[in-house]
């Protein structure tokens, strides 16, 4: 049976005259792994900002495990099992690796570890999950591109969520790298975490998703499965235009 674990319900958000996110209803499912891919300026990053609740929508609605989250602050998502990485990543400066994870064990899933050492134990078997292990003594802003985004994933891992949102966690790795994070990935929903997946890369989400979601302009274009949505006309316009689709 399928269960829905995050749903949008008609969200909208405008910034001034602007609507970044329009009309927007979709469901994540539980153990599911769902790419969401659309041209740069389509509302990726706001939609995901709208369910770990950065942003307020200006219409719409949002739920969890089958109640509206809509007046739950993003800090209390968080200790629900909503847990995201950011594009921009942000790791606490002056901190070790090991350190910057911790803080995420901290604040997690049902209010976070209380104690500093278990959080510690718990940021390093997060670490070593995602392929970090040997960096845990390393200050944060020491790391290069590609395990910033490791350290980003383990953050959001640290955390015990039940839903991840990944904000292009690929963008700037080489192949090899790819296929590294979509392994971290795979075994992130093996143990039964729902997985959203931003990310341009389009053969490593086709590759990585059971379902796939477009959007652009701020509406959704296209929800069902990878072959057949991104051989949809209007897919393969919205991203080549349509002279060159
Ligand atoms: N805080 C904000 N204030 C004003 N406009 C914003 C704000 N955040 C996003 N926007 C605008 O909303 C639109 C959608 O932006 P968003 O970052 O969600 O797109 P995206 O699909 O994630 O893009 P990319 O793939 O380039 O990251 C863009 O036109 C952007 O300039």
């Amino acid at each position: 049976m399928t269960t829905t674990i995050l749903e949008a319900r008609h969200l909208t958000r405008r910034f001034a005259g602007l609507v970044a996110v329009n009309d927007v209803s979709f469901k994540l499912n539980q153990g599911e792994i769902l790419g969401f891919i659309g041209p740069n300026g389509a509302g990726k990053t706001t939609l995901i900002s709208l369910l770990s609740g950065t942003l307020a929508p200006t219409e719409g609605e949002v739920y969890f495990q089958g109640h509206s989250i809509n007046s739950v602050p993003a800090y209390k998502r968080a200790r629900l099992g909503i847990g995201r990485t950011f594009q921009i990543m942000r790791p606490f400066p002056g901190l070790s690796v090991l350190d910057n994870v911790a803080v995420g064990a901290l604040f997690g899933r049902g209010g976070g570890e209380k104690k500093l050492r278990v959080a510690r134990e718990k940021a390093r078997e997060c670490l070593t999950f995602v392929g970090l292990g040997r960096h845990i003594d390393q200050r944060a802003e020491e790391l290069g591109g590609p395990d910033r985004k490791r350290l980003e994933l383990a953050k959001a891992l640290a955390m015990q969520p039940q839903v991840l949102l990944c904000d292009e966690v690929m963008a700037g790795l080489n192949l090899t790298e790819i296929d590294e994070v979509i392994e971290v990935i795979r075994k992130v929903r093996s143990q039964g975490i729902s997985v959203l997946v931003i990310e341009h890369v389009i053969k490593a989400i086709k590759t990585l998703s059971d379902r796939i979601m477009v959007l652009h302009h701020g509406e959704k274009i296209a929800d069902g499965a990878p072959a057949e949505v991104l051989a949809n006309q209007t897919v393969v316009e919205a991203y080549l235009g349509k002279k060159r689709a």
